[in-house]
């Protein structure tokens, strides 16, 4: 690695091993601005810094324009709907990101939010702890199968097809998947089917979103989309909020078209505390874990500090999203 020392901001809790990876060649300010306390040393350090290295703040062009020495900035996350795509390529920056290592955790959360709201499990859960299990429930409270119910899956890259493997050979679940190009997958042999969204909607019993924010996908399930689905069916997404139309979705389940929705992220997050999907009652909503496991959120950390060290020193980094020569 190159012995240059350059300015790095960290601008998320890193975890303490890989926070000394970077120290140990680099000067460090750790300033998360999200955190008010920490805002004006954010700030101070934005103009110096070579590299950034954090997740979930977004980078505005405004706050780029700020960072003029910058040459690097490693997300630890897959998703990179937070940095402005355009700005970073004028001007030659480096993207990383942290694909593959939070695939299967992140497959895990989608399959446990179809299991969740298929099976009323929090709400059954909720049932005990609240000491309202006092004889055998009724039908009021059964759930539904999930093993052979048909899975359409909106995106089907490194999660959807994760999703797919447990879905389809787990489950014994058909599955047709939405995106702009068809995949071969072998291991699949014909049981995930490239199909048109409008298809996939109408015969779909639960659609599992693992879509990126893009401009294409921003609102991509609306009104229209939430209208063609089942009657009955369940609606989960695992990608990015904002490919939902929040408004659509919640008068889909007020109006009984669809029978419940497990939500891992939101168009606003946190979730605003007026927000009527935090208390719906056919809404599972998670704080945004896809990837929350200590061994994916360590892997996570371990990619993304090896793109940033590798990117000063002058390296291609392992796994860059974009920018650079
Ligand atoms: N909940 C959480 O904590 C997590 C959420 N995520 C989110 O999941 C997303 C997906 O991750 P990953 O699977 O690794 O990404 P990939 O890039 O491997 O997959 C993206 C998929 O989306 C499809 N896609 C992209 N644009 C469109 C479009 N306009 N219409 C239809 N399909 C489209 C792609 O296919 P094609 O290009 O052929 O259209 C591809 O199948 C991330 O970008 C991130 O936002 C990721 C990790 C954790
Ligand atoms: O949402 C998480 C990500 O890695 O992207």
């Amino acid at each position: 690695m190159s012995m240059v020392r350059k300015s790095v901001l960290v601008f998320r809790e890193l975890p303490p091993d890989q926070l000394a990876r970077i120290t140990a060649v680099h000067e460090v300010v750790v300033a998360n601005p999200r955190k008010p306390a920490e805002r004006p040393a954010f700030e101070a350090a934005l103009p110096h810094a070579h590299g950034l290295i954090g997740s979930s703040h977004p980078v505005t062009p405004q706050l780029l324009a700020q960072a003029s020495q910058l040459e690097v900035i490693s997300s630890i996350s897959v998703g990179v709907d937070n940095y402005p795509l355009d700005a970073l390529r004028e001007r030659g920056i480096l993207l990383c990101h942290t694909p593959g290592v939070l695939t299967e955790t992140t497959a895990d959360t989608v399959f446990a939010l179809v299991m969740a709201t298929s099976r009323r499990i929090v709400e059954l859960a909720n049932h005990v702890r609240e000491g309202r299990w006092d004889r055998n429930i009724g039908e009021d409270l059964f759930g539904w199968d999930v093993h052979g119910k048909t899975l359409g899956l909106l995106g089907f890259g490194r999660i959807g097809q994760a999703v797919a493997r447990r879905a389809a050979l787990g489950f014994g679940m058909p599955v047709l998947y939405h995106s702009r190009r068809p995949v071969d997958m072998p291991e699949l042999a014909g049981r995930a089917v490239h199909t048109p969204l409008d298809r996939l909607l109408a015969q779909a019993d639960i659609v599992a979103a693992v879509l990126p924010l893009t401009p294409q996908t921003r609102g991509l399930m609306g009104a229209r989309e939430f209208g063609l689905m089942k009657p009955g069916a369940i609606f989960v997404n695992g990608g990015r909020g904002a490919t939902v139309q929040e408004d659509a979705l919640l008068q889909a389940l007020d109006q009984g078209r669809l029978r419940a929705a497990g939500l891992d992220v939101f168009a606003t997050e946190p979730l605003p505390p007026d927000s009527p999907l935090r208390r719906h009652p056919r809404v599972t909503a998670l704080p945004h874990i896809g990837s929350a496991t200590h061994e994916t959120r360590q892997a996570m950390a371990a990619l993304a500090t090896t793109n940033l060290l590798q990117a000063l020193a002058g390296q291609r980094p392992q796994a860059v999203y974009a920018g650079g020569a």
